[in-house]
């Protein structure tokens, strides 16, 4: 393969096509810029991305060869911007069933389409002792976080879970030549007992390419972090294409990290080393992803926009994976098709599902996805435009599993995630648009307790206690829930009195959310409609009919 050594090397390169364009303007094999197959030379040319976005392509020492001239390269320079149209992908699954990329991935992430073949795995928690970078949550937990993940993919069999303190998580060796060597000795143990491990999983979010070269040549296993992790989980619960293609997109970021960091590192090559044309593949596929993506992002904002045509008012329900989100929504809906499961990340895509309010005003509650601790944000981006819906509804239900002992961490961080996410969004994330819910009540002791200390903990509020499986304090919770939307969407409930067949009936049914209509007891020939009404509804109404009867 050839590269430039230097500046100059390019410049005299440049100056060479300038030469053949006067001298020689029609080689055969000078072909256009992004034609990287040349069928002609039975060949191929070697590519690269160099110097601003600049698509170099120059031919490799075998072409040299075979085209005879004793000329160095044939470069073809063209700016990014000048490349022609993006290649429809009129297909998207044709990105999910990627051969050529499944063997990058697994090789840079051990990430793998044969999800549901027995694993036998060790964790190891990584945990700083002491000093400013020590985590706010305790080691137990974090491992007790790392097990959960593994136990959301079936057949992934945890055979060894251990905390292992270090100075720091950066350095180059994840742990000291001594810890290594204890590690090693333990796994080595193990499997001599009879135990068989197939895997390591470090529960740190991203290795970098030298620590994970280290222990995996030192445990002979494959080694995973909690990104490699996660996007299996992902890839496990993806049903639709969107979630589908976000994941896809989520695992491009991981590889270039490890690419960067192994071009970086003076130790060994060849693990995850890219060809050229596997790096052309993978840039080729990041702007077909990201070209399908928005797409769907266009076709969302349509939906959106049909919905509020429609006027629903939308409550998103957020909150850390696990718990509870889809079984609140199926406690307040009513709606038999909710499947809610014991696993991280069961939900990938954000759903809408119709519920009523104690005031009959129909509402949309959107499903989201959780939120999780030490999770890289190039892995949670690509999923922050489903989240986007969520962000524009008029309220959002925070829910928070009450039985989960690192409760106020998971509250603290999804608090934390959402600002950041409202930061970039249209909406401000105002006290009345929040409610916190506390699930799963029925599994804490001590509720009143547990309640007090949240609620002192809390900015936003007082925390409402439910129970989405015994149904304890769901109707309380639609209340606020009403309270809520009415208030922020600037709606009212009223008892208007109308006409008996008149048009004012079939206006308001209409315009407004009727809830119940009777017969005026004082007058036979009026209705009383009790409505929910937007103000400028109102106001029109006024206009209408008020000011027309009394003009008349
Ligand atoms: N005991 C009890 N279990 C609950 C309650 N609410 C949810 N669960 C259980 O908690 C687990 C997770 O519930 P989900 O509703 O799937 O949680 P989620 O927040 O939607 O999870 P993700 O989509 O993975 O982020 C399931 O096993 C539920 O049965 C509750 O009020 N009480
Ligand atoms: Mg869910």
């Amino acid at each position: 393969m050839i590269r430039f050594q230097s500046y100059l090397e390019l410049i005299l390169n440049l100056l060479y096509i300038v030469f053949r364009k006067i001298f020689h303007k029609s080689h055969p094999y000078a072909k256009s810029a992004d034609n990287v197959f040349c069928q002609t030379c039975r060949a191929y040319f070697d590519f690269t991305i160099a110097l601003n976005k600049c698509v170099v392509i120059f031919f490799s020492k075998q072409i040299r060869r075979d085209l005879g001239p004793p000329s160095p390269y044939y470069i073809i320079v063209r700016s990014d911007s000048e490349a022609g149209p993006l290649e429809e992908t009129n297909d998207p699954t044709e990105l999910i069933d990627d051969r050529e990329y499944d063997t990058v991935v697994a090789s840079a992430m051990h990430v793998t389409k044969r999800i549901q073949n027995v694993q036998h795995v060790a964790i190891i928690q990584p945990y700083i002792k002491w000093g400013p970078r020590k985590s706010a949550t305790t080691p137990e937990l974090m491992l007790q976080e790392a097990e959960a993940l593994v136990r959301s993919l079936p057949k992934w069999n945890i055979e060894l879970s251990m905390k292992v303190p270090v100075e720091t998580l950066d350095k180059r060796q994840l742990f000291g030549s001594g810890k290594l060597e204890e590690l090693k000795e333990t796994l080595r143990a193990r499997q001599e007992a009879g135990t068989p491990l197939t895997c390591v999983f470090i529960s740190k979010g991203t290795l970098s390419y030298g620590q994970k070269l280290t222990l995996e040549q030192t445990f002979r296993l494959p080694v995973m972090d909690r990104y490699s992790i996660v996007v299996q989980i992902l890839r496990l619960h993806a049903v639709s294409m969107e979630a589908k293609l976000q994941v896809a997109l989520a695992e491009l970021p991981y590889i270039w990290s490890q690419v960067k960091d192994q071009e970086g590192s003076s130790k060994g090559s060849g693990r995850i080393f890219l060809s050229d044309s596997q790096r052309q593949m993978l840039q080729l596929r990041e702007r077909k992803l990201r070209h399908e993506l928005t797409m769907i992002r266009s076709h969302r904002e349509l939906l959106r926009n049909r919905r509020r045509q429609k006027n629903f008012p939308v409550v998103a329900v957020v909150g850390y994976t696990n718990a509870g989100k889809t079984s609140l929504i199926k406690a307040l809906t009513e709606e038999q098709s909710l499947q809610p499961r014991n696993q991280l990340f069961a939900t990938l895509d954000v759903t809408a599902h119709a519920g009523l309010l104690p005031c009959k005003l129909e509402v949309l509650y959107m499903d989201t996805v959780g939120f999780m601790a030490d999770i890289p944000t190039g892995l949670i981006e690509c999923f922050v435009v489903t989240l986007e819906d969520a962000m524009l509804a008029d309220v959002i239900v925070h829910v928070q599993d009450m039985a989960h002992e690192n409760c106020t961490e998971q509250r603290a961080h999804v608090e934390r995630t959402l600002r950041t996410l409202m930061r970039n969004g249209e909406r401000s994330l105002a006290p009345e648009r929040i409610i916190n819910v506390g699930n799963k009540v029925d599994l804490v002791a001590d509720p009143t307790a547990v309640t007090n200390k949240a609620n002192e903990s809390s900015q936003d509020g007082r925390l409402h206690l439910v129970s989405s499986h015994t149904l304890h304090g769901i109707h309380e919770l639609l209340l606020e829930v009403e309270r809520r939307v009415l208030q922020v969407t600037g709606r009212q409930r009223m008892v208007i009195r109308v006409p008996m067949g008149g048009q004012e009936v079939a206006w308001l049914y209409k315009n407004a959310a009727v809830t119940e209509t009777a017969a005026d007891p004082s007058n036979s020939e009026r209705l009383l409609v009790s409505a929910v009404i937007t103000e400028a509804k109102l106001q029109q109404f006024r206009h209408l009919f008020i000011r027309n009867r009394t003009a008349g």
